[in-house]
C-alpha cells in the first residue's frame, strides 16, 4: 500500500545500505547539478551532507501503484510545506535527548564528531517540530510497537475505516475518491491536479507518475461514502495507477 521514496544523499553509505535501496549515493557536483536542473521536489543540507528527494523517486512510488512516504528532515518538510503541494506532515519525536543519544549510540554507525552534530542538530529540530507550525501531528516514539499504533490511528488505518479509506473509482473521465475520515476528506479536497503531485489520503504525497504537461484531462471528484456501486478500483486499469492502489 505504501512506498518509500528512495532520497538522493551525498553522505557515504553504512556497511549494511545499498544504493538505490536505502538512498541514491551521489556526489555533491552532480547532486548539485541534478538540483540546478529541477530535478528535485526538495532537497536540504543535513548534517553537512546534501539530501533530497527526486521527483523521479516519488514517480516510481507512483508508478508501482503505492502512495508514497517522505522520511525528511524538518528543512526538507518546510520546503514541501512552502511549496503548492499538499501533504499531511507527521513530526516523529523522540522521548528525549537522553533516549536519542543512546540510540544513536547503539547504532554504531557514526563517529563521536558526526553523534555530537547529529544530536546538536536533533535539539533545533525537536524544538521546530514542536513550535513550527510545520507539522500537522506530533508522534512520540517512546516503545516502538506503540508509535506504530498510534501512526496507524492517526492514519485511520486501525479499525473500519480501511475499506473506505482504499475505495476509488474512475467513470468516464472523473476519478473518485471515497472520503472515509475528516482527514481523508481534508487530503481528497486538496487534490493538486495541475501540479501533478497529489495529496495521498494517508498524508503522503504521490503522483500520477506522469510528467507535468501530460495531463489527460481527467476530474477529481471526492465523495462522502460509493453507495451506488462504483468500488470500481480493479477496473482502474487504464494507466493512470500512479494514484490508488487497489486493495
Ligand atoms: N522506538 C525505538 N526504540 C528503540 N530504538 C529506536 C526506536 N526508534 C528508533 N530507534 C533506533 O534509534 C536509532 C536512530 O533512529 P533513526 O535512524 O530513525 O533516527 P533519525 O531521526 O533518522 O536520526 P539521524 O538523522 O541521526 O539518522 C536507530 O538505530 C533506530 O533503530
Ligand atoms: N530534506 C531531506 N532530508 C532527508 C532526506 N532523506 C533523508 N533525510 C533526513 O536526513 C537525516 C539523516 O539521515 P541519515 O540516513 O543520514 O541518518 C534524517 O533526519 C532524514 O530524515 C531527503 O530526501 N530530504
Amino acid at each position: 500500500m505504501f512506498g518509500f521514496s528512495v532520497s538522493h544523499t551525498t553522505r557515504a553509505p553504512r556497511a549494511m545500505e545499498k544504493d538505490g535501496m536505502h538512498y541514491h549515493f551521489t556526489e555533491r557536483s552532480v547532486m548539485e547539478k541534478d538540483i540546478k536542473d529541477g530535478k528535485f521536489l526538495e532537497f536540504a543540507s543535513v548534517h553537512g551532507n546534501l539530501y533530497g528527494t527526486s521527483i523521479e523517486a516519488v514517480e516510481a512510488v507512483a508508478d508501482a501503484g503505492k502512495r508514497c512516504i517522505l522520511d525528511i528532515d524538518v528543512q526538507g518538510a518546510r520546503s514541501v510545506r512552502a511549496s503548492s503541494l499538499e501533504a499531511i506532515f507527521i513530526f516523529i519525536c523522540p522521548p528525549s535527548m537522553e533516549e536519542l543519544e543512546k540510540r544513536l549510540r547503539a547504532r554504531g554507525t557514526e563517529l563521536e564528531e558526526q553523534i555530537l552534530k547529529r544530536l546538536r542538530n536533533s535539539e533545533a529540530e525537536v524544538e521546530q517540530g514542536n513550535s513550527s507550525g510545520i507539522f500537522d501531528h506530533i508522534l512520540y516514539n517512546d516503545k516502538l510497537e506503540e508509535c506504530y499504533e498510534n501512526l496507524k490511528k492517526l492514519l485511520g488505518l486501525d479499525g473500519n475505516t480501511v475499506a473506505t479509506q482504499k475505495s476509488l473509482s474512475k467513470t468516464d473521465n472523473k476519478i473518485i475518491i471515497n472520503c472515509g475520515t475528516p482527514e481523508l476528506e481534508k487530503a481528497s479536497k486538496s487534490f493538486n491536479y495541475d501540479n501533478w503531485i497529489e495529496q495521498d489520503c494517508f498524508g503522503c504525497i504521490l503522483t500520477q507518475g506522469r510528467a507535468p504537461g501530460r495531463t489527460r484531462g481527467l476530474d477529481v471528484y471526492a465523495i462522502d461514502s460509493f453507495s451506488d456501486g462504483l468500488n470500481g478500483i480493479d477496473s482502474f486499469s487504464d494507466g493512470l495507477n500512479g494514484i490508488y492502489q487497489p486493495s
